[in-house]
């Protein structure tokens, strides 16, 4: 039986490992449980199983492919996909040569490749359709499944890369499937966020091994993976995404739901902001508890209105916040993300990308050189951690915070004289394959807030990191039918507004932390927003 290649579906591609069967299972018994549910491609990968041995797995596993109309991939083995006439063959990049392989198995069957990076994009393309047909595109996460592997994870933002050139080199013709260490908490913020930056493509499909082969219930397993690949919203936060244009009425309903709700709001963050973050929460009808406790994070984020905002001065264990990521991802309560000195050292880059990769933030929180080298525009290293001198274009601002909050799937918000935010959620909608059918960074909904130069702002310690609390106080607060841009825009222009205010009033640096305190607690409960300060536009 020879499939047409257009017609194979990626959407769920079953890789077997017949080490990591549970009890009273089978190689057989698990991938036919996978094909009943909704597995669309299977490829049998046995790398500690004799030649003799992996021909008559192969062919008992053909058999059932055969009866569910499923292609049978064989891994590495060119020799045992022609001996069984199987659909095609997957191999790496120390595999035999893709030239050599297609010339043995001919043009109709099917043939993949393992891409990790751009380059390797750059030589199929060059090849041309004839040759490789759909990517493996990973490793995506850490996985204990791929034994020695030679890579190392790339998270979501390396598959775009791979996504970017296969739309660069105009590989129009190869499709593309995740894979390493992916999961139901992933797979949606995979597919999500692997998208080409011109929103022509998105992943066609998950690849895995281990969430089918080692469950004791392959058929749940399956079905679970089915439905989240079927889906077409990401839920991340339980509140509102992407619904309409703040406005000075829906910020007075956000800070309502904030003074009503009191969001706990738990900072992961460095020393030098914890007293002043935890009194400008106080200060905004919030509680704050600065808390880095491992074992405790799963309990607090399950508590009402939790929020976390993780500030990366913090020197809690990468762990530690690795696992509060996980246990606020996991109960749909939202983080804010704030990349302090993005890129100022090599361990701070790391850091960041490494958490960047772990979770999904609905806010991601920067100054105008935090957000500029999150967007790869900023060529430039970072000097320190504080934010770059000098006037920055606002249109240059502009784009770097629509391609960070395209790219990760959030509500950015750049922060300077001029304050720049843009939701790039677009509702929870995902899509395999088609991305997001062409509309790019610049396409997305962006405001800008300004209120004149507070030069005073730079004068005191904590003053950025302390919007961080002012923005997790009130996307915390929010009710389920509360809207996350409404709150994120409420909190900055309530912020900007008070430091304004506080600057007027101050007689110094010292005073005006005081001042700042008292402007945030008198704007927030008078909650007058058309009549603060600061200004809010749409950009363009
Ligand atoms: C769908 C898919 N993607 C990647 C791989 C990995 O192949 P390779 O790099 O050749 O490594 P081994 O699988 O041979 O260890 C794959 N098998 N399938
Ligand atoms: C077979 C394979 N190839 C990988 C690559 O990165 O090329 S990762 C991998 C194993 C994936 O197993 P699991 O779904 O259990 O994480
Ligand atoms: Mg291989």
């Amino acid at each position: 039986m020879v499939f047409a290649k257009k017609d194979v579906d990626y959407s769920l591609y079953l890789v077997t490992d017949s080490t990591m069967l549970p009890p009273g299972t089978t190689l057989c018994s698990q991938v036919e449980a996978g094909l009943k549910n909704g597995v669309t491609l299977v490829q049998i990968r046995e790398k500690d199983t004799e030649t003799k041995k992996f021909i008559e797995e192969a062919l008992e596993v053909q058999k059932v492919c055969k009866k569910y109309n499923v292609p049978l991939i064989i891994n590495d083995r060119i020799d045992v996909a022609m001996a069984i006439d199987a659909d095609g063959v997957h191999v790496g990049q120390d595999d035999m040569p893709i030239p050599m392989v297609r010339k043995l198995l001919g043009p109709s069957k099917i043939l993949g490749w393992s891409v990790g990076k751009p380059s390797e994009v750059e030589t199929l393309a060059k090849w041309g359709p004839d040759m490789v047909d759909y990517v493996g595109v990973g490793t995506l996460f850490s996985t204990l499944t791929k034994k020695n592997p030679k890579k190392s994870p790339m998270g979501p933002q390396g598959a775009i890369a791979v996504l970017d050139a296969l739309e660069d080199f105009k590989a129009s013709w190869c499709r593309t499937v995740g894979i390493g260490g992916l999961h139901p908490d992933n797979i949606q913020r995979v597919i999500c966020q692997c998208v080409a930056s011109n929103g022509k493509r998105s992943l066609d499909g998950i690849s895995l091994v281990s969430d089918i082969m080692a469950a004791p219930d392959a058929c749940a397993a399956t079905k679970r993976l089915r439905k989240l690949l079927d889906g077409i919203k990401y839920q991340f936060v339980d509140c509102k995404l992407n619904e309409t244009f703040p406005t000075a009425a829906s910020i007075q309903s956000v800070i309502c739901q904030v003074s009503s709700n009191r969001p706990l709001v738990q900072h992961m963050t460095n020393k030098v902001h914890q007293n002043f973050g935890a009194n400008v929460t106080l200060a905004l009808g919030s509680s704050p508890i600065m808390s880095e406790i491992e074992s405790e994070v799963s309990e607090l984020a399950r508590i009402p209105n939790s929020s976390l905002l993780l500030n990366t001065g913090s020197v809690a264990p990468i762990g530690t916040l690795k696992a509060a990521i996980s246990a606020y991802n996991e109960v749909k309560r939202p983080i804010t993300f704030d990349p302090v000195g993005y890129s100022a050292t090599e361990t701070r880059l790391c850091l960041n990308n490494t958490l960047l990769t772990c979770g999904q933030f609905a806010c991601i929180k920067g100054n105008c050189s935090e957000i500029l080298s999150l967007a790869k525009l900023n060529k430039d290293k970072m000097k320190g951690v504080d934010a770059s001198s000098g006037k920055m274009d606002v249109n240059m601002l502009v784009r770097a915070t629509q391609i960070v909050a395209f790219q990760y799937r959030t509500i950015a918000v750049c922060t300077g004289e001029v304050d720049c935010i843009v939701d790039g959620t677009f509702g929870g909608k995902y899509k395999l394959s088609s991305g997001t059918a062409g509309v790019t960074a610049e396409d997305l909904p962006c405001v800008i807030i300004e209120d004149g130069s507070i030069p005073i702002m730079g004068d005191i310690t904590a003053s950025g990191c302390s919007l961080g609390s002012t923005i997790a106080s009130f996307i915390g607060g929010l009710d389920p039918t509360g809207n996350l841009f409404d709150a994120v825009v409420g909190a900055v222009l309530l912020y900007k507004s008070a430091g304004k205010l506080a600057s007027t009033r101050c007689q110094g640096s010292g005073s005006f932390h005081v001042q700042l305190i008292d402007a945030l607690y008198q704007l927030f409960h008078e909650n007058k927003p058309e009549k603060w300060s600061a200004s809010l536009r749409k950009f363009k």
